[in-house]
């Protein structure tokens, strides 16, 4: 594995409660992974820590190598790190295109004017490239506030691709959608990101995207990793079943091989 991000023996705390310790987590160059654990397990606090918007207790991250420990940010998005969160952070009464081309004029730190923001061809073809890889172009013109809420998932995704990161982090990218758009959704957005070699650990509750979608799995359990490794081998390891997902899970393969269930 061509390892990008590196976190060594992180730990936060906020008074007495241990929010995550022990996280030593390796990311991959261009990997896809998903991240589960009930309520409370650590995984925000991990993905914060990662993009800065937590300082560790202690510990190491480093990113191709170098330490990147309590860096700000702006900083560590400068780095080619960048995150998504569970709430689209969208601007509703502006169209779907001009979201994009303030992220982008934001990215690239042109100044946007007061009340339009700066529109040159370069920027906009950029922006409607974008949309494409999204599959949403259609949209570019549409007001966000009247969308529907998996559409917004995906412009504020691809808003989050702006800066053409190597590294995204996708806090439940699928929560607030209807179960018969989840599906759809995380299919557009992982080619979306497969296209451009973006490596992406989604935060995810729901085991069968994360079963669909995440060939490796990381298991979060009372604030350290308890399982990391190949999905098949963490959605059947006998500790992420008791503890993480139910033992009433089963995998849509392990059923499909002993002839469904009926
Ligand atoms: N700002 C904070 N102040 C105090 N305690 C916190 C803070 N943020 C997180 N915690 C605690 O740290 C622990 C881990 O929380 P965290 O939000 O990382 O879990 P999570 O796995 O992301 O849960 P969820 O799925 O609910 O988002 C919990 O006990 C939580 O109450």
């Amino acid at each position: 594995m061509n390892t990008i991000l590196e976190t060594v023996d992180l730990k936060r705390t906020f008074g007495a409660v241990v929010a995550a310790s022990n996280i030593n987590i390796k990311i991959g160059a261009g990997e896809v992974l998903g991240v589960i654990g009930s309520n409370g397990a650590g995984k925000t606090t991990f993905v914060n820590m990662v993009t800065g918007y937590l300082e560790p207790s202690s510990g190491q991250i480093l990113f191709h190598g170098e330490s990147i420990t309590g860096k700000k940010t702006r900083d560590i998005t400068r780095l080619g790190i960048c995150r998504s969160f569970q709430i689209p952070q969208l601007f509703m009464e502006l169209t779907v295109i001009d979201n994009i081309i303030i992220a982008l004029t934001v990215a690239r730190e042109v100044k946007p004017s007061m009340l339009k923001p700066t529109i040159n061809k370069e920027i906009f073809d950029e922006a409607m490239d974008i949309l494409r890889r999204f599959q949403i172009d259609q949209y570019a013109e549409s007001e966000v506030g009247v969308l529907a809420q998996g559409i917004r998932k995906l412009i504020d995704i691809a808003m989050a691709t702006v800066g053409d990161p190597e590294l995204l982090f996708l806090d439940e990218p699928t929560s607030g959608v209807s179960a018969d758009e989840k599906m759809q959704i995380m299919d557009v957005l992982i080619s979306a990101l497969k296209s451009t070699k973006t490596a992406v650990l989604f935060i995810e509750h729901d085991m069968e995207i994360i079963e669909k979608f995440a060939p490796r799995v990381i298991a979060f359990y009372e604030g350290t990793v308890l399982a990391d490794g190949d999905a098949a081998d963490v959605l059947e390891n006998e500790k992420v079943r008791e503890f993480v997902i139910g033992k009433e899970f089963h995998r849509q393969a392990e059923t499909e091989q002993q002839g469904g269930i009926a």
